[in-house]
């Protein structure tokens, strides 16, 4: 039975991508809703169906007071013991029946599957943003508002469907019931509904941005404790645990005082209700008992107004506690639309196609690009790279050798001048047709926390084992690798490395990654301090490989270590955001400039720190 339910909606069901989901709060909601319309239209009905079923046992109540005070006890149960048997089959059958399908529509049809749509969604909306993005933000409170978006959702269509719906049907059900009788009766219902109308729309107001505060106030908690967290290892190094302690403590008062100040709304709200509702429950009591004493009335009227002012009585907090609930979900997801619904900050052209690549041609022209900041980065940089040429890229700490990369990779939009590759301009193929046709290895190489094999094989998953193998063997990883062995007891590729690969050396890291690019065999390759955490004598053997790997490839290659690049094709000299000097390691160490200078630094060493030093004092 629960399948049939869990069934009815379908949370992975296609739908079309949107580059810039809605940015308000309503047509943000609708557009996730969109699968769950007719079940909501069918959850409301049986609520509408539900509500008045109580309505109508309270009137029923009245009815059976009214029959056992006119008549004889023995006459009142002959006259009415048919419609008394089939008032307990209703309340014994009928009534769990539809209550159960209430119950089952909201918590087996609507909230998982609202739940999973807006994970699944959400997480896919952010995947496809570009590296700059995750840069401006704490993963943590990425993570945080794709996790608490969902749950907030569903529990805002939970709390529309279920108590707003009950309430208001139950809410016309008793006007109805009472004006059959005397309409005066309605008189104390409408002026309670009304004062209660304001409160809720006030309370909503007030409770609405507070709720957003103290969700914003959460989310930068866990942003600063999976920041410590994730750096867990400079934490500790500097002896800081204290720092971050108050550091992030001081996320947490400010999350204190922004649920303070949304439970003082609340608490505000509660009492004013708790009077309002005394002023119902005598009201209308006071009345039923003057229209039975002037005659108007008979004991049951008494008896169903009075029951009802307590049954509104006792609601009333449900809903009002509800109507919070509904706020504060609405509030939540609100805070969680400022990353969801962020629009995409790099998307491919309209109608982009899917770069073609012939022979590796790179030219850069007139590229400029500062993060939005004016300077920094890279000022007007011209550069061809021939198919198969190896290019060795240096210059000093934040001479832009890095962003030059990023930029190929089209992890930003370059702010001016164009990438073409093989006469097309890179801004104008696909993202995912671009990548395809780069390799790189990094400086910080992170692995994924999954086994080496699943690692290697991100290079291109649907190699052969063999293939795979063969790719470890080359990156001189195979033999590690086969020693390797985690908590778990799994061995070799199938080990688990670890978050980030935190298990693993740095130069065993690098050798994996390594492997993935090898796997991958792409056309360009990019090497980033690809051999930095190596030790020199695996470093001289991972050389060999490389120069094999690259062999009719065109390579961008930046080092530090400039031995690693002297038998490259060319080699270009990057100076604050420009290339200052460019050509093959003898022609450079001839020109005697900046690349003879950090030659003659380097006893096989690193270009040094005195170069920042001579510079700030120039
Ligand atoms: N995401 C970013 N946002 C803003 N500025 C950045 C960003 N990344 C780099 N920069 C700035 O751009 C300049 C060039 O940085 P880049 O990382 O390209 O240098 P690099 O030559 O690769 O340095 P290194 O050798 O230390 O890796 C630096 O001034 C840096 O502060």
């Amino acid at each position: 039975m629960f399948r049939f339910f869990e069934n009815l909606v379908d949370p992975y069901v296609a739908y079309e991508e949107t580059d810039a989901p809605p940015r308000r709060l309503f047509s943000f909601l609708r557009d996730y809703t969109r699968p769950f319309r007719k079940v909501f239209v069918l959850a409301m009905a049986v609520k509408i169906v539900t509500a008045l079923t109580e309505v109508g046992l309270l009137w029923y109540m009245g009815r059976i007071v009214d029959f056992l005070a006119s008549e004889d006890p023995r006459a009142a149960l002959s006259d009415h013991w048919i419609e008394l048997a089939a008032a307990a089959v209703f309340v014994l059958c009928l009534r769990p029946f539809i209550a159960g399908l209430d119950v089952a529509l909201l918590h087996n049809a609507i909230v998982p599957n609202l739940r999973t749509l807006v994970s699944w969604r959400a997480h896919r909306h952010i995947l496809r943003q570009p590296v700059g993005w995750f840069e401006n933000d704490f993963a943590g409170r990425i993570a945080n508002r794709v996790m608490q978006t969902p749950p907030a959702t569903s529990d805002a269509a939970f709390q529309l469907l279920d108590a707003m719906a009950f309430a208001f049907t139950t809410f016309l059900g008793s006007v109805a019931l009472l004006s059959a009788v005397d309409s005066r009766l309605m008189v104390p219902l409408v002026l309670w509904f009304l004062g209660y109308l304001f409160l809720l729309r006030v309370s909503v107001a007030r409770v609405a941005p507070a709720a957003q505060a103290a969700s914003g106030a959460r989310s930068a908690v866990t942003g600063r404790i999976v920041d410590s967290y994730a750096n867990i290892h400079s934490v500790k190094l500097f002896a800081h645990d204290d720092r971050e302690i108050a550091y992030a403590g001081e996320a947490i008062e400010n999350a204190r005082t922004a649920l303070q100040r949304e439970m003082r709304i609340i608490t505000r709200m509660d009492i004013i209700l708790t009077a309002l509702n005394g002023g119902l429950i005598v009201g209308l009591s006071t009345l039923s008992i003057w229209l039975w004493y002037s005659g108007a009335a008979s004991v049951g009227i008494v008896a169903v107004a009075t029951a009802m002012a307590l049954r509104l009585n006792n609601m009333t907090y449900w809903i009002m506690w509800a109507s919070t609930a509904l706020v504060q979900a609405l509030g939540t997801v609100a805070e969680g639309m400022e990353t969801i619904a962020q629009p995409i900050g790099l998307v491919d052209r309209l109608g982009a196609r899917d770069l073609e690549f012939r022979e590796g041609l790179i030219e850069i022209r007139g590229l400029r690009h500062h993060y939005g900041r004016g300077s920094g980065g890279l000022d007007a940089i011209d550069l061809t790279i021939q198919p198969g040429e190896k290019v060795g890229i240096v210059g000093r700490s934040g001479a832009g050798k890095s962003t030059l990369v990023k930029l190929l990779l089209r992890f930003y939009d370059a702010e001016a001048g164009a990438i073409m590759i093989d006469g097309q301009d890179i801004a104008q193929v696909t993202q995912a047709s671009l990548r395809r046709q780069i390799g790189m290895v990094q400086q910080e190489t992170s692995l994924l926390h999954r086994s080496v094999r699943d690692n290697i094989l991100y290079g291109r998953p649907d190699a052969t084992e063999a293939d795979m193998i063969d790719a470890a063997k080359r990156a001189e990883s195979h033999d590690f690798i086969e020693s390797l062995r985690d908590p778990a007891g799994r061995g070799g590729y199938g080990a688990q490395v670890g978050e980030r690969g935190v298990k693993l050396s740095g130069g065993q890291r690098q050798r994996i990654a390594l492997a993935r690019v090898i796997l991958k065999d792409a056309p360009i390759l990019v090497l980033d301090e690809a051999t930095s955490a190596l030790d020199s004598e695996v470093e001289a053997v991972i050389q060999n490989t490389l120069y094999g790997v690259m062999e009719g490839k065109t390579v961008i290659a930046i080092a530090h270590r400039l031995s690693t690049i002297a038998r490259m094709d060319r080699i270009v000299v990057l100076e604050d955001g420009r290339v200052a000097e460019e050509g093959t390691h003898t022609q450079l160490l001839a020109m005697n400039g900046l690349y003879a200078r950090f030659w003659e630094r380097q006893s096989g060493g690193f270009i040094g720190l005195e170069d920042d030093t001579e510079r700030a004092a120039e």
